[in-house]
């Protein structure tokens, strides 16, 4: 089925209104000419997807994390209060959840709406077989539930993102969300037994001591070489049998499709089509697919 067109306003979109406070911790969206290349390539990403992928008939759904999914939002809004005022929109954390009520859209969560229409979310990197990394934000645990209570899960992001093998340009690693107290056997396990010798706990960079998640849980980042990668579904499951993890930051075979932002305005699109094959192609800029 051809794509739409995308229309990108030059001018901001109306902004949006707080129903949490009158002061709105969310930084407004400037207008596309002021945004840089990335932001351009994330936004073009993010509107591509809602255009293809939320339709009136879509009643719950997901909203990811992360620096890409604000402009996902820009865009559900723009499609209007009357067929917004019947969704229900589901967070994958604190920075979602205060982007929904901020834009005046209805707040639910996945234990009321354990199935969603569709989930839009952003992604670390993204591999020729659409498996991904998520959690550079430590938001991958919500993250997960809301992919697989979706019937279709879709990832945005700008062009850096799309390569081959995972751990290509994101190179911190693989997070992994680990209940505190176990952090270091965990650590242990993962430089002596799963192959990562340089994992490392994630620390604050405002705070003193370890980033702590929307769930409480301390993030172990945790790299692996080019040839471990080529497998992210075998290095998920051993990161997950480990006692005291709590969810592993790869998403395997879980997206039905990714939408990278390019720099000269066209956007790739990786799909699943039939089989579990994935098939590429571009949308020029301004185009159709
Ligand atoms: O925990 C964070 C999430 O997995 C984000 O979706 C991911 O880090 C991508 O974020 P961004 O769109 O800022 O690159």
């Amino acid at each position: 089925m051809p794509l739409p067109s995308v229309d990108i306003p030059t001018t901001p979109l109306a902004r949006p209104v707080s129903m949490a406070s009158a002061t709105p911790i969310s930084p407004s969206i400037p207008p596309l000419a002021t945004l840089s290349a990335i932001e351009q390539s994330k936004r073009l990403a993010a509107y591509t997807a809602v255009d293809k992928h939320i339709l009136p008939e879509h009643k719950v759904i997901g909203i990811g994390s992360g620096s890409t999914v604000p402009y996902v939002v820009e865009r559900i809004v723009s499609q209007g209060a009357e067929l917004n005022k019947d969704r229900v929109f589901i967070p994958t954390g604190f920075q979602s959840k205060e982007l929904i009520v901020l834009s005046a859209l209805n707040l639910g969560d996945v234990d009321q709406y354990p199935t969603i229409d569709v989930t839009i979310d952003g992604a670390d990197e993204v591999d020729h077989e659409l498996n991904c990394i998520k959690g550079g934000g430590a938001c991958h645990l919500r993250e997960k539930v809301l992919a697989e209570a979706a019937k279709t899960f879709i990832l945005v992001a700008d062009y850096r993102k799309n390569v081959k093998y995972l751990g290509t340009n994101f190179t911190p690693g693989v997070p992994i969300e680990v209940v505190p107290f176990a952090y270091a056997k965990v650590l242990q396990n993962m430089h002596h037994i799963l192959g990562s010798p340089r994992a490392t706990l994630r620390m604050a960079v405002a705070k003193a001591g370890p980033v702590v998640s929307d769930n409480g849980n301390f993030i172990i980042d945790a790299p692996f070489d080019n040839g471990q990668m080529k497998e992210p579904l075998g290095i998920m499951a051993r990161i997950k049998m480990l006692t005291g993890v709590v969810e592993v930051g790869l998403f395997c075979h879980m997206a039905q499709a990714a939408y990278f932002g390019n720099q000269d305005g066209s956007v790739t699109v990786k799909r699943k089509v039939e089989k579990g094959k994935i098939e590429e192609a571009v949308i020029a800029a301004g185009g159709q697919f």
